[in-house]
């Protein structure tokens, strides 16, 4: 066994780890990190980047056979199922060196590619390492869960972890789990050709707004998505080719290819988590407010955290436990300025309360701003004019925003920046936007806001009407 001492231990390089070794190591810590898979982690490897590129092809063909509109005749798209998957991996090739061995070994940690199991509250086993760390950090991310769902076990089925290397098209893909990877999978592979079948056992993206979401669904099922909801599938059949689920409410769906996007677990089967005194909840490792375990010399972030499960969040909250572990000083993740959109198209984001989430907390104090894709210039030049924004407000600050449409996740920032600083809507309503963008869209949801306090207030017209009568 090689033992070896470090200020920081990371286990995993995902998105987390990754930010983790790469501030902390520039900032002059000795860092270690373990990684016992690919390097990248979920984001890179089977999440966020495929699954963007896989989409970025449905929309090119999407595109061709939706062109007629701007006087450019339609054409059936000749998909290359293989070359979509070629695309695919290729965009994964362009980004992996950001996140590559070699690029950390340069910043100086040692990375060392196996998975770690804690033997003690301070000491991890790596294949033929003991690493002994004054911080540690989990980031060991998340896999996608399979339900205990009958049959499972003997039918071919595909997670995140495999569909992107599929390389013939499915004839018909029948997707269990209607949130986000349901959704953007079955957008995607409608479009390169597919049929699709997503069967949810509650709502579909349950987790958003419902006026918004049913903006996404209504399209998705426009577009020849057939979306059955109320419909938990409690047994599979078949073989490979001709899939069939069964759900608990006697629905029977058949494909030929099986995707199961039914939610995640957190990775911590092969941490040992006792031998180092942590403790888990439901969803994954329990953590205090600054990402701390049960363990105080160890912390959990991302996804193994349990909490949101996104890239940013991640990211997030390794900036949070560098200013802790690093510099000892007081640091705590929050979740009201944590944005999230899913890709389908339209696109739907969401930062800080939903509409009945503000209801809940603030009753009558909520004013909701609103404004519709309808509305704006650009949207109708792009034929995009699907969607709206909504933004919840209290006493003129806003709490919350939920944005569905062209270009929701970019238009998304603006809200994030907003509830991150406590802007006031005035400070939004005085941006500038160059026109015309979609952008201004933010810009008049803020007027929307102010609008009637200025058009429908009588006292600002007797105002107006006095000044006019006195000024020259
Ligand atoms: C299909 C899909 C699409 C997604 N799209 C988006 C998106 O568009 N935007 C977004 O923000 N998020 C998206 N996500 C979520 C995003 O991928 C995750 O939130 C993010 O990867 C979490 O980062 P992490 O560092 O916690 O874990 P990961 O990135 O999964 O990294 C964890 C790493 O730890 C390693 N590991 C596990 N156990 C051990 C061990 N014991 N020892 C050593 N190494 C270990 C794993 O091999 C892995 O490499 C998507 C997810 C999926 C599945
Ligand atoms: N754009 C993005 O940022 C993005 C994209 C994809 C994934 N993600 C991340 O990955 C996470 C996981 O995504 P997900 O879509 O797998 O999970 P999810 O938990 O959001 O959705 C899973 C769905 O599967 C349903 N389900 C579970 N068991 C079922 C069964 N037996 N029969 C029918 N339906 C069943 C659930 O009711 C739920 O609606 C997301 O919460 C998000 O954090 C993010």
């Amino acid at each position: 066994m090689k033992e070896l001492k470090t200020d920081l231990l990371v286990i995993g390089a995902g998105s987390g780890g990754l930010s983790v070794a790469a501030g902390a190591s520039q900032m002059g810590a000795d860092v270690v990190l373990l990684e016992g898979h690919k390097m990248g982690g979920d984001c890179l490897n089977f999440g966020c980047v495929p699954s963007k590129a896989l989409i970025a092809s449905g929309k090119a063909a999407h595109a061709q056979a939706h062109s007629v509109r701007f006087g450019v005749a339609d054409t059936i798209p000749q998909v290359d199922y293989a070359a979509v998957k070629d695309h695919v991996h290729d965009v994964i090739a362009q980004i992996e060196p950001m996140d590559s061995q070699q690029r950390f070994e340069a910043f100086g940690v040692k990375v060392i590619r196996e998975y770690g199991t804690f033997i003690s509250p301070e000491k991890v086993q790596a294949g033929d390492h003991v690493i002994c760390a004054r911080r540690i950090v989990i980031a060991t991310g998340s896999s996608p869960l399979v339900p205990p769902i009958s049959g499972l076990d003997t039918v071919p089925n595909y997670t995140n972890e495999t569909i992107f290397d599929l390389r013939e098209r499915p004839d018909h893909l029948l997707i269990i789990g209607g949130g986000p990877i349901g959704m953007e999978m079955a957008q995607a592979h409608i479009r390169l050709g597919s049929r699709v079948t997503v069967v949810e056992g509650l709502k579909a993206l349950g987790k958003d707004d419902p006026e918004a979401a049913s903006v996404v669904l209504d399209t998705l099922r426009s577009e020849g998505v057939d979306i059955r909801e109320n419909a938990m599938i409690a047994q599979v059949r078949g073989t490979e080719g001709a899939v069939e689920v069964v759900a608990e409410n006697g629905e029977t769906h058949r494909g030929s290819h099986l995707l199961i996007a039914a939610g995640r677990k957190a990775n911590i089967e092969r941490l040992n988590l006792e031998a180092a005194g942590i403790e888990r909840t439901k969803t994954g490792i329990m953590t205090d407010d600054a990402l701390r375990t049960t363990n105080r010399r160890v912390y959990a972030i991302g996804d193994v955290a349990g909490g949101l499960q996104f890239t940013h969040v991640a990211g997030y909250h390794a900036g949070v436990i560098i200013r802790s572990a690093l510099f000892g000083l007081p640091s705590r993740a929050k979740t009201e300025h944590i944005p999230w959109a899913t890709y389908t198209d339209p696109e739907l984001a969401q930062v800080g309360l939903t509409e009945a989430q503000a209801r809940e907390a603030h009753g009558k104090k909520l004013e909701i701003a609103r404004f519709d894709y309808l509305h704006n210039d650009r949207a109708i030049a792009e034929r995009k004019t699907k969607g709206f924004v909504k933004v919840m407000v209290v006493k003129g600050r806003p709490v919350g925003a939920t944005i569905v449409g062209h270009q929701a996740g970019e238009l998304i920032n603006l809200w994030s920046l907003a509830l991150a600083n406590n802007l006031k809507m005035g400070q939004i309503a005085a941006m500038v936007s160059p026109y015309p963008t979609i952008g201004e869209l933010n810009k008049r949801v803020a007027g929307a806001y102010f609008s009637p306090r200025l058009f429908e207030n009588q006292t600002v017209k007797r105002v107006v009407r006095f000044v006019q009568r006195w000024i020259p």
